[in-house]
């Protein structure tokens, strides 16, 4: 199988701040590959180099074999962009939208028609053609924009952070969407997110962190590689139990929003002999199997989610800060 994006050893510097530093990952055909990682982990950075809305540092990356930097025009030819503004003309309606895209790509005017029938039908749109922008909702723009990205046939989308900002209805329904361009057009998805639960959609993921892949597999396989099931555990009297549980069975207990969190290889053996001797000790335990969450918190020391880092936190943990 043929890579459609290679990337090797991508640096990319804004002034002093590294956002990326030395990323290197392939893209096969046909795969849904999703970079996943917190506010300032580079995510948008790499996918503005990979577009050729911005030009790296250092390193190379190629898209359908033609290089970002030495043929932005070929590589614009075979992409999609779809980004997080909103960049829809609200005055014209879905259709003129979109035909203004295929102009612009220098379509045959045939083609553009042809194409706005099957694009709009392609996100549920065709009911809606003829509508101004200006009425269509959060959701409604955002399959509108999926489906001017794919107007000129791309061999390659670009999603950056395609469901931010929608309800969990809305961005199950976008979703539904990628899947079937996938299957019906046979399109490569690279694409961005923050959302754990999204990334399980993808066939492949990156973990990046601080400009740099922490790791990258399949969903499944990041999960299984974890080992053990999750617990949670909430200690009866708000007492710090933590360094009891180190020390009676050498767990490494980190503190979460839900109670302290750990895992083990049995729970299920695990949590009576818990209970057996330190039951009074102990309001609720509750066990799982591991999420992707819990592999960003193992590669990186914290979760996710918490990440919702402020521009001066997210210049505190910049990576040459970080390292000198
Ligand atoms: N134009 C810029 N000038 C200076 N620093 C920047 C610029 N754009 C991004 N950065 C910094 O580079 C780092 C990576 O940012 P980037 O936007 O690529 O991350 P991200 O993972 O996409 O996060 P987000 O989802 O918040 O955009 C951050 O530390 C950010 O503050």
């Amino acid at each position: 199988m043929a890579s459609v994006i290679e990337v090797e050893n991508l640096v990319k510097d804004y002034g002093k701040v590294r956002a990326v530093d030395g990323v290197s990952f392939q893209v096969e055909e046909g795969e849904i590959f999703g970079f996943l990682g917190p506010n300032g982990a580079g995510k948008s950075t790499t996918i503005k180099i990979l577009c050729t809305l911005l030009k790296p540092t250092g390193g190379k990356a190629r898209i359908a074999g033609h290089d970002v930097e030495k043929e932005p025009d070929r590589v614009r030819r075979q992409i999609g962009i779809v980004f997080q503004d909103n960049s829809l003309d609200d005055r014209l309606t879905a259709a003129e939208n979109l035909y203004l895209h295929g102009l612009l790509y220098g379509l045959p005017r045939k083609v553009i028609n042809r194409r706005i029938e099957e694009m709009l039908e392609m996100v549920d749109l065709a009911a809606w053609k003829k509508e101004v922008v200006r009425n269509f909702s959060g959701g409604m723009r955002r399959r509108l924009e999926i489906a001017r990205g794919l107007m000129h046939s791309p061999q390659v989308l670009f999603l950056d952070e395609p469901t931010v900002g929608l309800d969990p209805q809305t961005r199950a329904a976008i979703w539904d969407y990628i899947h079937r361009l996938r299957r019906e057009e046979k399109i490569t998805v690279f694409m961005t997110t923050h959302y754990m639960e999204e990334a399980e959609n993808c066939d492949r993921i990156a973990i990046i962190d601080f400009g740099r892949i922490k790791a990258l597999d399949t969903p499944e396989r990041l999960k299984q590689q974890l080992g053990g099931d999750v617990i949670t555990l909430v200690p009866a009297d708000g007492a710090d139990l933590g360094p009891v549980l180190t020390e009676l069975y050498g767990l490494e207990v980190k503190p979460t929003g839900e109670g302290l969190c750990f895992r083990v290889k049995d729970g299920a053996s695990f949590i009576p002999r818990l209970a057996a001797e330190l039951g009074e000790r102990i309001k609720s335990i509750h066990l799982r199997r591991p999420t992707l969450d819990d592999v960003f918190l193992s590669l990186t020391g914290r979760a996710i989610r918490e990440e919702k880092a402020s521009a001066a936190e997210r210049l505190r943990y910049s990576p040459h800060r970080h390292r000198h």
